[in-house]
């Protein structure tokens, strides 16, 4: 799915209402009917509803939203915030609709001190500003604002299309905003909505279709992204008949010290179960038994070193590198000194993209010529501390997007950034966010898990653009399969490994 800019969302309005044709009226109609059918799945009429409305078209939808409301016996109030003195047309149209019908139902707020009493247990929407906002909300307004988030604790708060005061496509992280509890936003998702600076803005956000035209949603081109199940059935390749374990590829996994090597397992389990033909594990002395008995699918390499892996590259001149497909690198591999040289050396031999993560990526931080020298298409998966101690800090995530994008095309890395929507970055200056996954896989080891479904797919053949896309969604997916079974709380990283099964079940 496509994110669209607020402008763009403009013009796709625009475009359904010239080539459907709809009438705008018509369109806002549509709008609002499929959030009041959210609101009627969710709460019963027994819940009073207080919408909260703006003078402009996402006003428009909160007025449409109480008449349906009232329309089905609940008791729906809009209260209309007179921010400016002129009404969009669509909303005064509306408003003109509803005091036909309902005029009970109007509450005009002109200043902080109309607030009305809510009785406990309310329904708030919140239909204020939507795509339409262009700078900070101010004066009385920012107290409605602070009067609606004192609320939030005691009362359901639904935001339309965004929270009030959310810009769509830049930071809004010092400006007054409504806190929501639940979003639900029209027919694409917007940036803002994908930010973890947001989170507790936007609440679970919901898309709702509104029918807007397809032709432009297909033709106009977009730099963000969201993937999604229709992608992924077009990414995934199903095994020919006559394949052989040769055919999904051999790779080696460089991991492991001591103290940490449930990361080295953790990972092999993960490649093997996301279907690498052939795993060779590098492991120091101490991990030797461990890999061999908690991942007997997998071969074992030990380096020289006791405690920490220091000679990996030196089974990889080019003849012998060769028989490796891909490699991963970095869970639980530790930061020693002869291990960033051991790094160093392998990427002078080995010249196809890898997976870089974990301990390889704070040797990167460490050692930032590394970066340079990284096979171009590779793969690298930083968590945010990751990325910021290799890229540095940014005032916000806006600036870290942008930063993340400009390093994946300059690097001609793929980089993902790791969170509730992890951030893939392409090397063609694209950016896809996964929207699969749950807070249950905040929890040590689903890192290592992810090393070892991209080196699995790497392995297989994938081209690396389709491996990352896949492999983040695969992840995402048996972790939410995992936490449908056993709950956010009770899953672990290994957990996530069992249902990979399912996760490619479902593709
Ligand atoms: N036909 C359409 O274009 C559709 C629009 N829809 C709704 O319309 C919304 C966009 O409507 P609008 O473009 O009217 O804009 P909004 O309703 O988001 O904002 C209202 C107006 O307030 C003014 N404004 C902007 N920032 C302000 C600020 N900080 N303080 C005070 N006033 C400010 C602007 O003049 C803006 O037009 C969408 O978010 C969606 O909810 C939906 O009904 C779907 C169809
Ligand atoms: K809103």
């Amino acid at each position: 799915m496509k994110i669209f800019s607020a402008a763009q969302i403009r013009e796709a309005d625009a475009y359904t209402i010239r080539h459907e044709p709809i009438s705008s009226l018509q369109l806002m109609e549509r709008a609002a009917g499929a959030c009041a059918q959210w609101l009627y799945g969710h709460f019963d009429a027994s819940r009073p509803c207080y919408i909260f409305c703006g003078m402009g078209n996402n006003g428009g939808d909160g007025l449409v939203i109480a008449r349906l409301l009232q329309d089905k016996g609940y008791q729906a109030t809009a209260c209309v915030l007179h921010h400016s003195s002129k009404a969009s047309a669509d909303h005064q149209a509306n408003r003109e609709a509803l005091e036909r019908q309902y005029p009970q139902s109007l509450y005009d707020i002109h200043a902080v001190t109309d607030f009305p009493e809510l009785p406990a247990g309310s329904i708030i929407v919140d239909a204020i500003f939507g795509t339409g906002l262009s700078r900070p909300i101010e004066g009385w307004m920012t107290g409605i604002v602070h009067k609606l988030n004192d609320l939030q604790a005691r009362h359901t708060v639904i935001a339309i299309d965004l929270p009030s005061g959310l810009l769509a496509d830049a930071s809004s992280v010092l400006m007054p905003v409504v806190h929501a509890h639940h979003t639900l936003s029209f027919e694409v998702y917007k940036l803002a909505l994908l930010m973890p600076e947001n989170a507790a803005r936007t609440g679970q956000v919901y898309i709702l279709s509104i029918g807007l035209h397809p032709a432009y949603l297909t033709q106009t081109p977009a730099r963000f992204h969201v993937t999604d199940a229709a992608m992924m059935r077009t990414i995934y390749q199903p095994r020919q008949p006559f394949a052989h374990k040769g055919t999904f590829g051999h790779a080696l996994l460089v991991a492991g010290s001591y103290g940490k090597m449930g990361a080295a397992v953790l990972s092999a389990q993960a490649c093997l179960h996301a279907g690498v033909g052939l795993l060779t594990c590098h492991v120091p002395q101490c991990g030797y038994l461990v890999m061999q008995i908690s991942a007997p699918c997998a071969m074992c390499i030990t380096d020289p070193q006791e405690a920490y892996s220091a000679h990996f590259h030196e089974g990889l001149s080019p003849a012998e590198a060769v028989k490796y497909k891909t490699i991963g690198i970095g869970p639980g591999l530790g930061t020693a000194t002869a291990t960033a040289k051991a790094l160093e050396l392998l990427l002078e031999q080995y010249q196809q993209p890898v997976v870089i993560d974990a301990d390889a990526l704070n040797i990167m931080a460490a050692y930032p010529f590394l970066l340079s020298r990284i096979p171009p298409g590779s793969l690298l998966t930083p968590h945010p501390k990751e990325f910021e101690r290799i890229f540095g800090s940014t005032r916000n995530d806006f600036e870290r997007l942008e930063r993340l994008s400009q390093q994946a095309t300059q690097l001609q890395l793929y980089i993902l950034l790791k969170g509730r929507y992890t951030a893939i970055a392409c090397p063609d200056g694209a950016v896809y966010f996964n929207a699969t996954g749950n807070p249950g896989m905040a929890t040590g080891g689903s890192g290592d898990v992810l090393t070892g479904i991209l080196t699995a797919l790497l392995a297989q053949g994938y081209a690396p653009k389709a491996a990352v896309l896949l492999g983040a969604y695969l992840h995402g997916l048996a972790g939410d399969i995992a936490a449908a079974r056993l709950s956010q709380e009770a899953m672990t990283a290994e957990t996530i490994i069992d249902c990979l099964g399912p996760a490619f079940l479902q593709l």
